[in-house]
């Protein structure tokens, strides 16, 4: 797909195709929709991260919680949207077990009960050793730091998405 097709998507095209780029909020595609058109797939990228650092700290961590839990609920029961499934299989999440499983639940328990958000990591960048090290390390974080290291996580599954759709090589559009 390159950008005279995504410039040239109606709105409910557009929203199928990018809704999901952050996961469960298909309200920033349907906003970014309107400032087509897109150069290339940065610009395109930009006005979904320009999107996130606008919203005020409820919507930002609204955002993170409409992320599913790492090797959580979502995934045991299939729940899992296709992107967060294939995501989350690349990491070996989806062949922990049971102590390495139910270790990660407790961290993620903890993190959202100290946070009021839910642990969220680019799961195609990390493996099953690293989530667990990492949870714990970032549950000794102070919350505004962690709000935003959360939101850059959120921005690298973001990038992944959209190249995964665009390809790295998408040409700008003439
Ligand atoms: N809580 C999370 O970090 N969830 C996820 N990270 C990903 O990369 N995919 C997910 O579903």
């Amino acid at each position: 797909m390159d950008m005279v097709k995504v410039n040239s998507m109606d709105f409910g095209e557009f929203v199928d195709v990018f809704g999901n780029i952050v996961e469960k909020c298909p309200l920033i595609a349907a906003a970014v929709w309107s400032q087509r058109p897109f150069s290339g797939l940065e610009d395109l990228e930009n006005h979904f991260f320009a999107f996130i650092d606008a919203l005020p700290r409820s919507g930002q961590e609204g955002i993170l919680r409409c992320h599913p839990d790492l090797a959580g609920r979502d995934l045991q029961q299939g729940t899992l949207t296709a992107e967060s499934q294939h995501e989350q299989s690349q990491a070996g999440l989806t062949s922990l077990d049971t102590d390495d499983r139910l270790r990660l639940q407790q961290l993620n328990a903890q993190y959202r009960e100290r946070f009021g958000f839910p642990f969220v990591l680019a799961a195609r960048l990390s493996d099953r050793a690293t989530v667990p090290r990492e949870l714990a390390r970032r549950l000794q974080c102070q919350p505004e730091s962690e709000l935003r290291t959360a939101l850059g996580e959120v921005k690298k599954i973001s990038h992944l998405r959209l190249t995964d759709l665009l390809g790295a090589h998408s040409h700008s559009a003439r």
